[in-house]
């Protein structure tokens, strides 16, 4: 059985329905039947009381689902009318039109009709689901183009029509477009969400987005390959004021506990006048419960280094790397904030073949990308924390595929391109944004969504960002978790401030959620990401 949380392609999601369907657990006019029914309660539950609504159905099963919608809000006192294509559809889809003529006529989805009725009401998007593969044209664009612009409330059934559910593109614009795109107010997609729905331009579209279960659960998907999952699989609480302010990530063992026993993170920085990015990441890691954590800037800039916090340990390292890391116990290494591209670049030679625990991120990525030796001695104890840009620089493929307008379904995805670099470099790739995409090199992949929190967008974010994550790192956490859980506390700091926020105040959030993520302790999903020592 699929997880709760897990992400399913349009591949797979048919998978699924071809599985059910084969061994007899459900037909297909039964998933279609339960698809429209889950919409129309999901209607009545916002609009009570029946009222007007259009129903646009388009040529295939989406479009079943619509006339499925039109039923039986009929039946529920509404006054439904609908459009719909004069193509012969589907089985399924073709006997759910018919029940609806024996109640309705249909009339022909242009836009002339559409502007033709009484304004107002509830609409309903039920012209393309999973089976769009190419950009939508003539009359049914010029519709979606007029819901985009008058934005009528919209109930998107599986999706906003046009919009690639395996990408979260829509066919036929440029990246990042979609002001005149269906803004859905509701998006009531079916058994589980799909990359679309939580990536790119989904969740500006989809609106609130509801997952409605069609009695798919205890079919044997065997998807192809592993799923993505949605990160974290639970909510979080705020902070809970009346529990204890014990840490999880501090909590002692009962066994000799030691300094040591919570890793040592070396941060390294650079040169004069540049060391607020790395202290940003030493603080971070600190509060993060790294045991010791030691700020590493050259001789000369060391003086720049004094005061607050004591906590922290200073060393001078200049251009070589050898001699720190005979010191086995620095277990975690923090570089690129403010470190300089060529000291950068100078370190990582010694660096990486130390096969160290390591997050690489700024300048750390620039000298990467600028010196293909250094990329391919990459392993799969690092963290790549690259933004859109600096992705670029490194996989200019990707990148390139990425920014593509989309002519066909399904579209090259932000998840794509994350597990793309992964495997191809070795190490796990936290691709950042509203929509954070880590993935680790054996192809697991997580999406955090952050679009609630857009004052994370502030300078030297992404500093306590990887400071974060070498702290997880130095509490032995493997890669992806150590990311991932970093990933989760950053946003999470950052909800719980609130607007106004600045990348100093991140290190000292980080308790106050701590203290809130405690709550999961004993659940597993957690447990794993937790070190518990
Ligand atoms: N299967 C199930 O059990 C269940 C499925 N369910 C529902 O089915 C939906 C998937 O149904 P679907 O596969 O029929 O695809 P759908 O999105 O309706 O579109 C396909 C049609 O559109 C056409 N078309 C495509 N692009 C086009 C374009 N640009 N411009 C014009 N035409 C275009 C395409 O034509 P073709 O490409 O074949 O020429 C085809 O005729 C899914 O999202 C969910 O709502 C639920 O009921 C739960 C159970
Ligand atoms: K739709």
């Amino acid at each position: 059985m699929l997880e709760s949380t897990e992400v399913l392609t349009t591949a797979q999601m048919r998978a699924i329905e071809s599985a059910a369907m084969a061994t007899g657990q459900a037909t297909g006019l039964q998933l279609m039947e339960r698809a429209g029914r889950a919409v129309a309660g999901q209607i009545r539950l916002r609009w009570p009381k029946p009222r007007r609504v259009t129903v646009l159905c388009g040529p295939g099963n989406n479009g079943g689902d619509g006339y499925v919608v039109a039923r039986l809000l009929h039946r529920a006192g509404w006054q439904v009318r609908v459009l719909g294509t004069d193509n012969p559809p589907g089985p399924d889809a073709a006997q759910m039109k018919r029940q609806w003529q024996g109640i309705g006529r249909i009339e022909p989805l242009t836009l002339a009709v559409l502007q033709g009725g009484a304004e107002g009401g509830v609409h309903v998007d039920a012209i393309f689901g999973t089976g769009l593969t190419r950009p939508p044209e003539g009359e049914v664009a010029a519709i979606l183009h007029h819901l985009g612009r008058i934005k009528p409330p919209l109930v998107a059934v599986d999706c906003p029509s046009g919009l690639c559910m395996d990408s979260g593109a829509l066919l036929g614009h440029p990246r990042g477009g979609g002001d005149l795109a269906p803004h859905a107010n509701v998006t009531v997609a079916f058994h589980r969400p799909k990359p679309g729905h939580v990536i790119g331009l989904g969740p500006l579209l989809c609106g609130e987005l509801v997952i409605a279960d069609i009695g798919l659960h205890d079919v044997d998907s065997a998807p192809t390959a592993r799923p993505a999952v949605i990160w974290p699989p639970f909510d979080i609480p705020r902070d809970q004021p009346d529990r204890p302010p014990t840490n999880p990530l501090l909590k002692q063992s009962p066994l000799h506990p030691h300094k040591y026993s919570h890793g040592h993170a070396l941060i390294l920085a650079g040169g004069p006048a540049r060391g607020g990015a790395a202290r940003l990441s030493a603080r971070a890691a600190l509060r993060i419960g790294a045991g010791l954590v030691t700020l590493a800037p050259p001789a000369e800039a060391l003086p720049d280094h004094i005061g607050q916090p004591d906590a922290l340990m200073r060393r001078a390292v200049d251009h070589e790397l050898q001699e720190t890391l005979a010191d086995t116990r620095l277990n975690a290494i923090c570089i690129g904030p403010g470190c300089g591209i060529d000291r950068a670049g100078a370190l990582l030679a010694d660096l990486l073949p130390a096969r160290r625990a390591t997050v690489l991120d700024a300048d750390a990525l620039t000298a990467l990308s600028r010196d293909a030796a250094l990329t391919a001695a990459l392993h799969d104890a690092c963290v790549l924390t690259p933004h859109m840009g600096e992705f670029a620089r490194l996989f200019p493929d990707l990148a390139e595929r990425l920014a593509a307008t989309p002519s066909e379904g399904p579209a090259y995805s932000k998840l794509d391109a994350a597990r793309d670099a992964a495997a191809r470099c070795g190490a796990v790739v936290l691709l950042k944004g509203p929509d954070t995409v880590i993935a680790a090199p054996d192809g697991r992949a997580r999406i955090h969504s952050a679009f609630d929190v857009p004052w994370l967008a502030t300078a030297g974010a992404g500093d306590a960002l990887a400071g974060m994550i070498t702290g997880l790192l130095a509490r032995s956490l493997p890669p992806l978790e150590a990311a991932s859980l970093g990933t989760l506390i950053h946003a999470q700091a950052a909800r719980l401030f609130g607007p106004g926020l600045i990348a100093d105040d991140l290190p000292e959030m980080i308790p106050q959620v701590l203290r809130a993520l405690q709550k999961f302790q004993s659940s597993s999903s957690v447990a794993t990401a937790l070190p518990m020592t």
